[in-house]
């Protein structure tokens, strides 16, 4: 066993755990009426209601001194404070300094960072006001009004899925085109609607060395320079967000043109960063930097907050409980509001890239399982296809509702099917059917007692199903910043309870690695196979029918 499984605490907690499976929340919330208020927080426009879980004071209570053991608080101060805790990889890990509004200096190795912040979000917002207001122009005098951001991964997902979730307050005079996949398609669509000469590229990565975001930004180069424009004009129409000053001048780019990217901000984390600049360009810098600001909000619940009141916390430790001693392989999230459709992908990155680790510490083999599947998608739209898994099939998974009280456009009539919805599968997940129930509901119906015991059977549900339901007064910048920043430092904890480094991937730099060794065997088509079997055949056929 390691040092964490072998704690009395974790024993308490797979006791507590053997004790609970064999109650129900249906009958804790039938014997107890305050069960909902007592299970429900509220903090930077979220309010949680956490109450439809299999929880009980114990396990509250053992949760929280498994976080007070694991050193969270401590491992929290050490990353807000610029320490060297991606270890690894030896840098500090700040995401945070990147909305820092406190007015106090943030060091890395005895720098204080935050000028250079504030300085790359004054050029931000100068950026931006020039585009918008038609100052800055293309080579041929046009205002630059479609915007097209290549990136992937964390530069690609945060600005994408944030400007979609903010569409209410996109300011409308530009158009801002994602592109990731380095499947030609997909620039291709992307660019064959667009005129050259009012084009914007913006070209974001922090290593300016990533496979797909080089290829894309080429494959643009090559359309500007076909459609008209010259190697000289690419500095009016190319732009970059990166740490890799030296490529992106050799590219083409205007050095002026070129936002900073710092190596203590991880992909994943750095939509807060320049990398968050096709979102300001969508929604105009105030309302980017509102985003910051929730983001800002969140930070300091996170580093004051009493545990049972921090929304971080809690969410983290709840997951804790359900991976480490339920057996939860996954967790779904489920946004019901369709401009939120995007947000389980972005957190699929966020946790899966951070906590998809198994050692701990310097060198030990983990022996409990860590970051969860993180999957889901836009209510109502689940309910008519997995969530039947959810309700009856043999896994548990925990889910996030999330619903905000107002939306934009308002119509009554289908806000009020939408939060029914919402509610009702909430409800229907914790309190189940019993068979009796279903048997009762069948009299009547001319069955058979067989046929009337099979049915009962196939219909009833176990229930006892654990949700969160996260509601907000309404989706707008500065609630969206806080509850990317509450995901961010629920990972963060989650991270430090299992002693996992959060902020590398090297399983992503492997498959990027080995990717490239078979990119250069597709190329050279003579060059002899030396992979395993199954990889050589796939390259011999690719060759094949590409030859
Ligand atoms: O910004 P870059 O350097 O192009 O990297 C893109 C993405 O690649 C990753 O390193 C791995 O996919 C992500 O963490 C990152 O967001």
């Amino acid at each position: 066993m390691t040092a964490l499984t072998d704690t009395p605490t974790w024993q308490t907690l797979a006791s507590l755990a053997d004790d609970v499976k064999q109650q129900h929340m249906r009958d804790w919330f039938a014997s107890d009426t305050s069960r909902a208020s007592k299970y429900q927080q509220t903090a930077c426009g979220i309010e949680l209601d956490y109450s439809k879980n299999l929880i009980t004071d114990d396990v509250l209570k053992a949760l929280f001194t498994l976080a007070d053991e694991s050193q969270v608080a401590q491992k929290r101060d050490a990353m807000f404070k610029g320490d060297i805790i991606n270890h690894t990889e030896q840098r500090a890990v700040l995401h945070t300094a990147l909305r820092n509004f406190s007015g106090e200096p943030v060091y890395v190795n005895g720098q204080d960072v935050m000028p250079e912040v504030l300085a790359c979000q004054d050029k931000i917002k100068d950026f931006v006001a020039s585009i918008h207001s038609g100052e800055r122009k293309g080579y041929t005098g046009k205002a630059l009004k479609q915007i097209v951001s290549i990136g992937i991964g964390g530069s690609f997902l945060g600005p994408k899925i944030m400007s979609e979730a903010l569409k209410p307050y996109w300011f409308g005079g530009v158009k801002v085109h994602f592109v990731a996949n380095v499947d030609g398609c997909h620039i291709h669509d992307v660019l064959s609607n667009l005129d050259h000469e009012e084009t914007l590229v913006v070209m974001s990565s922090k290593s300016f060395s990533t496979q797909e975001t080089l290829q894309n930004t080429l494959t643009a180069k090559e359309w500007f320079l076909k459609a008209g424009g010259t190697q000289q004009d690419i500095a009016k129409h190319f732009i970059a967000v990166s740490s890799n000053i030296k490529a992106a001048t050799d590219f083409g780019m205007a050095e002026e043109n070129i936002f900073p990217m710092w190596d203590w901000v991880g992909g994943r984390y750095s939509l807060w960063s320049a990398i968050g600049l096709p979102i300001a360009l969508t929604l105009g810098y105030d309302n980017y930097r509102q985003l910051l600001e929730g983001a800002f909000e969140m930070d300091q619940h996170f580093q004051t907050a009493p545990a049972e009141q921090n929304l971080p916390m809690l969410t983290a430790l709840l997951g804790v409980w359900y991976i480490n001693f339920f057996g939860a392989q996954s967790h779904v999230l489920l946004p019901y509001y369709h401009y939120l459709r995007g947000f389980p992908a972005y957190v699929q990155q966020l946790d899966m890239e951070s906590n998809g680790k198994n050692i701990s510490g310097d060198t030990t083999q983990v022996d409990y399982a860590t970051g969860p599947i993180i999957w889901g998608s836009e209510g109502t739209n689940g309910q008519h296809s997995f969530h039947q898994l959810i309700h009856q099939g043999t896994l548990l998974i925990p889910a996030d509702f999330m619903l905000p009280l107002n939306v934009p456009n308002q119509d009554n009539t289908h806000h009020s099917m939408l939060a029914s919805n919402c509610f009702g599968q909430t409800q229907a997940l914790m309190q189940g059917k019993t068979f009796d129930e279903c048997y009762a509901d069948l009299e009547g119906k001319g069955l058979e007692e067989a046929e009337r015991v099979k049915l009962a059977t196939h219909k009833t549900m176990p229930g006892n199903k654990p949700s969160n339901t996260l509601l907000f007064e309404k989706m707008d910048p500065k609630t969206l910043g806080s509850l990317v920043a509450m995901y961010e430092h629920k990972v963060f904890v989650q991270g430090a309870i299992w002693g996992v480094n959060s902020f590398d991937q090297w399983g992503v730099e492997l498959g990027k690695e080995l990717g490239n060794q078979v990119l250069d065997k597709i190329v050279n088509t003579d060059a002899p196979l030396s992979f395993d079997g199954s990889t050589n055949a796939l390259i011999a056929r690719f060759r094949q029918a590409n030859s």
